[in-house]
């Protein structure tokens, strides 16, 4: 099942070079209000960006239903978009002589020659525009509680931004530009680094930090379908997207319980933590802290330079240079798409745990 959620269900629909794409999100609580402007400011974060991005521009008009005089009415909310700009001849010989990197052998072996595989079809980054849209519009609903979810990026390539950020700048400071950076002089970096692989022939890869902020604690249902867990889950549907990791992750393993556990103080009557290498969840729910979890998108596999693949008909060894409209970098571009999953997997939860009736 193309699906996921429980209280409120999210199902994806159509192929990168289909008619149409779209998603149909179930559960939503009547009388929420539904903000179209803020859907599109949203999708807008998600385009690509001229000479960074793949130069397949679509318009990316959401039409929606299921949404009366600007609110929801309880009903399934439909979201669907044209696909216009396509050039599936680009996709031709990948049936036979897959992509490194890509889907195409998997999807093949798995749906034979039916797989559509024109635009990557189904596992194309494309498919990512009605999650975003789903994303945006549920921002309200979370928003009822509280809770808002930004996101930057902290790396692309070997720029690595190491600087400390308010969470409340970034969820507006980094939507200033595309590539989602902090500053103009990281952004013009990142520029840089992408423009010299993609003049190589090639690509990068880098990393998305998101937070999200004003989580109530408690959110995260025990044992299985956890905070973490859940959004783990929704985040890894992202194409590309390699690894991912709350608080210190990764580097975790390398401190001591002294350095590693977040010090609990009351402050102004509340429980506050001073430090949050925990990223906001403890035991698979919401700590109160800042949620706070960065996410790896390896470089985009379809690239220029040649490399070695194999002629799936002649069973015999074929070199491969990829044609055709690619993003040399996808994680800017991805990092409103971790922020549209983290927004689905808050409110899927805030509804399953009593939070939001
Ligand atoms: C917004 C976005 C845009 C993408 N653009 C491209 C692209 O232009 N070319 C490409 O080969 N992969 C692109 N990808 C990544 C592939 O879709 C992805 O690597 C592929 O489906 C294989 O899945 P996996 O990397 O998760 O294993 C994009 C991903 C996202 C999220
Ligand atoms: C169209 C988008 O990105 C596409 C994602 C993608 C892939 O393999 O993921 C491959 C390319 O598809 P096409 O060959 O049809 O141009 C990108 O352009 C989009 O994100 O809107």
């Amino acid at each position: 099942m193309n699906r996921i959620g429980e209280s409120i269900t999210l199902t994806l629909f159509g192929a990168s070079h289909d008619s149409r794409i779209g998603c149909v999100i179930d559960g939503i609580p009547p009388g929420y209000p539904v903000n179209v402007e803020s859907i599109t400011a949203d999708l807008e974060l998600r385009k690509p960006s001229a000479g960074i991005g793949t130069p397949r521009v679509e318009a990316d008009v959401p039409e929606i239903s299921g949404i009366v005089d600007g609110i929801t009415t309880g009903c399934p909310v439909v979201i669907t978009f044209s696909n216009s700009n396509t050039r599936s001849s680009d996709y031709e010989q990948l049936r036979r002589i897959p992509r490194p990197g890509h889907a195409d052998y998997p999807a093949v072996s798995k749906f034979g020659p039916a797989h559509d595989i024109r635009g990557g079809g189904m596992f194309s980054g494309r498919m990512t525009t009605p999650l975003v849209a789903a994303g945006a519009l549920l921002r309200d609903l979370i928003g009822s509680l509280g809770i808002s979810v930004g996101s930057y990026v902290t790396r692309i390539g070997s720029v690595v931004d190491t600087n400390t950020y308010d969470p409340a700048d970034v969820l507006t400071r980094s939507r200033t530009n595309p590539l989602r950076a902090m500053s103009s002089g990281i952004e013009d970096r990142m520029r840089a680094e992408i423009l010299v692989a993609k003049s190589d022939g090639d690509s990068v890869g880098g990393i998305v930090r998101c937070f999200a902020t004003g989580l109530p604690a408690g959110l995260g249902e025990p044992f299985f379908d956890t905070l973490d867990g859940e959004i783990s889950k929704a985040v890894f549907a992202i194409p590309g997207v390699k690894a991912i990791g709350f608080g210190e992750g990764f580097a975790a393993a390398g401190l001591r319980g002294s350095e590693n556990n977040d010090a609990y103080r009351i402050q102004n009557g509340s429980v506050v933590t001073l430090t949050n290498h925990a990223g906001g969840v403890l035991g698979g729910m919401s700590s109160g802290a800042v949620l706070d979890f960065s996410v790896a998108f390896k470089p985009t596999p379809s690239i220029a330079k040649q490399q070695m693949s194999v002629d799936l008909l002649t069973r015999e060894d074929a070199e491969l240079s990829v044609k055709g409209r690619h993003d040399p970098c996808i994680a800017n571009r991805g990092a409103i798409v971790v922020e549209a999953m983290t927004v689905f997997t808050l409110a899927d939860l805030a509804l399953r745990g009593g939070f939001l009736v």
